[in-house]
């Protein structure tokens, strides 16, 4: 079993000696490489050098890649296409996009099929299957109709200029049925925001009800990291210096300069910087920017934990769509002991490369509710989740309970996955990212700024955003 933290193996290339340079970016996520791309692009030839702690790029869009053939995604998530600086950003066709189908398919609690909810916008001829579904009566179908108009008629600006409450209770706020939110709307947006509905900010529910109203959700065909990977190269082609095993332990400023302290495998490594950019989680920067702010003020946001649990087996797959499975059980059999899905996927349907000809990948969402339950015991999680998988798919069930056919490639429990979005101050609710001179309420030294997706929103569109912030600072400053 496995626990990432975001890196703490060191080995670097980095030479011991002490670098001038123009700007160091702490942290070669996300944000960072949007940073680091930013601040290239806009100050040729100034000397920009990102610091990674960990071994590879990515921060939490991550993906190991077995000698067996899969791709793991350190954690399930979904390329989704519409997030407006991806799409600035990225090159999609280099990708190999591979689309999910609109819609999920939902395991309701006294149906032995999984129920289709479909997405008519996207897929016309999927309006009777939509108007027929189990998931949701009549009613709950008609009310979807002013939260579709909603989200594609307004802007994302002005979704988040909308009052915000919490998003159970804008769900009640359109009439619906306590049964659908719970059937469909709780394990759909857990899944993504990793809290509970009634923790989750409504603004951040229209705006990625639209994305996913608008355009599809992916997986690339080289995971998930290749998401970072592509950034990668994109700085290092406008000459950015990355160094991976290098983290950084403190920042100092020095004679108008910023002094960045780093240790790696063979030692330790010091770069003087007139510029830093702090692109890490924001516990991290809360440590690293201690000399500069009083950090006493808050406590930091709250950060949500989410498993994933992989298993490989021989074709076919139980369900040949390539479509998201929600856990619509209600709320006593999801997220709980003995019940701890929340959300399944056979992403080697969505996108082949993710296993080897003839064998199949199923991934897990396991939220921190359940996870609580298990308290580190992931023999009992793994048990129960084959349980719950076998009752879903009964004619699978003894391949599924059979560990050497249905065998587990790895479980990711991930720490810090995500910041919380609804009221906490200063939390990732932020369309188009806070001012990345102020961390925390207090305002940074001439030169330093900070960006992750807790400056703005708690998704990659977030952290792309406030890397483009912070890198647009940054250059200005070196310009100065
Ligand atoms: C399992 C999972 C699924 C997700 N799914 C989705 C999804 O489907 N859609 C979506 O929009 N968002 C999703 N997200 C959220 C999205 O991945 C994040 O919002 C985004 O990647 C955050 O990027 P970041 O750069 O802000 O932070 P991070 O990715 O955390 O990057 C910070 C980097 O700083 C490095 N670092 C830390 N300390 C130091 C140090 N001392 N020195 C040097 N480097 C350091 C870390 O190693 C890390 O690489 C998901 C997140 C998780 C965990």
């Amino acid at each position: 079993f496995v626990t990432f933290d975001h890196g703490q193996r060191i080995t670097s290339h980095l030479g011991a000696t002490e670098e001038e340079v123009d700007l160091c970016i702490i942290g070669g996520g996300i944000s960072g490489l949007s940073a680091a791309i930013t601040a290239a692009s806009t100050k040729r030839n100034a000397s920009i050098t990102l610091l990674e702690s960990s071994s590879n790029i990515g921060g939490r869009v991550r993906s190991d890649y077995t000698s067996d053939g899969y791709i793991l995604d350190r954690g399930f998530a979904v390329f989704i296409e519409e997030y407006p600086m991806s799409q600035v950003l990225l090159d999609y066709n280099a990708l190999g996009l591979r689309q999910f189908l609109p819609g999920a398919r939902v395991k309701l609690c006294n149906d032995a099929k999984l129920a289709a909810v479909s997405d008519p916008l996207r897929r016309r001829r999927d309006i009777w299957k939509a108007v027929s579904s189990p998931v949701g009566s009549f009613n709950d179908k008609l009310r979807l109709a002013p939260l579709f108009y909603t989200v594609v008629t307004k802007s994302i600006e002005e979704l988040f200029d909308m009052d915000e409450v919490d998003t159970l209770s804008c769900l009640r706020g359109y009439g619906f049925s306590e049964e659908f939110i719970q059937s469909f709307f709780a394990p759909f947006l857990e899944g993504i925001y990793l809290t509970p509905l009634d923790k989750q900010s409504s603004r951040m529910f229209h705006f990625v009800f639209k994305m996913f109203t608008l355009g599809s959700a992916s997986l690339p065909k080289g995971g998930m990291q290749t998401v970072a990977n592509q950034l990668g190269d994109k700085a290092r082609s406008l000459g950015v210096d990355i160094c991976c095993d290098a983290s950084v332990c403190s920042i100092q400023q020095k004679d108008g300069k910023f002094a960045v302290d780093i240790n790696k495998a063979s030692g330790t490594a010091k770069r003087r910087a007139k510029s830093v950019v702090m692109a890490t989680n924001e516990r991290v920067a809360n440590q690293l920017l201690s000399s500069f702010i009083e950090t006493t003020t808050a406590p930091p946001l709250t950060q949500r934990t989410v498993a994933c649990l992989y298993y490989a087996f021989p074709s076919p797959d139980p369900l040949l769509e390539p479509i998201l499975i929600l856990n619509g059980e209600g709320s006593t059999k999801r997220n709980a002991r003995n019940h701890p899905i929340n959300n399944v996927c056979f992403p080697s349907v969505v996108q082949s490369s993710y296993a080897p000809n003839g064998h199949e990948l199923c991934s897990v969402s396991v939220l921190e509710k359940a996870l609580s339950e298990y308290n580190g015991d992931y023999e009992a999680l793994d048990i129960d989740v084959r349980k719950q998988l076998a009752s879903w798919f009964p004619e699978h069930a003894s391949n599924i309970l059979d560990t050497s056919i249905w065998v587990q490639k790895e479980i990711y429990v991930i720490e810090d996955a995500q910041p919380i979005h609804f009221n906490e101050e200063n939390c990732a609710n932020v369309n188009g990212g806070r001012d990345c001179t102020i961390f925390r309420g207090e305002q940074l030294p001439d030169g330093m700024y900070v960006c992750g997706d807790y400056m703005a929103t708690s998704t990659l569109n977030g952290a792309l955003e406030s890397g483009v912030n912070a890198g647009n600072a940054a250059a200005k400053h070196l310009n100065k």
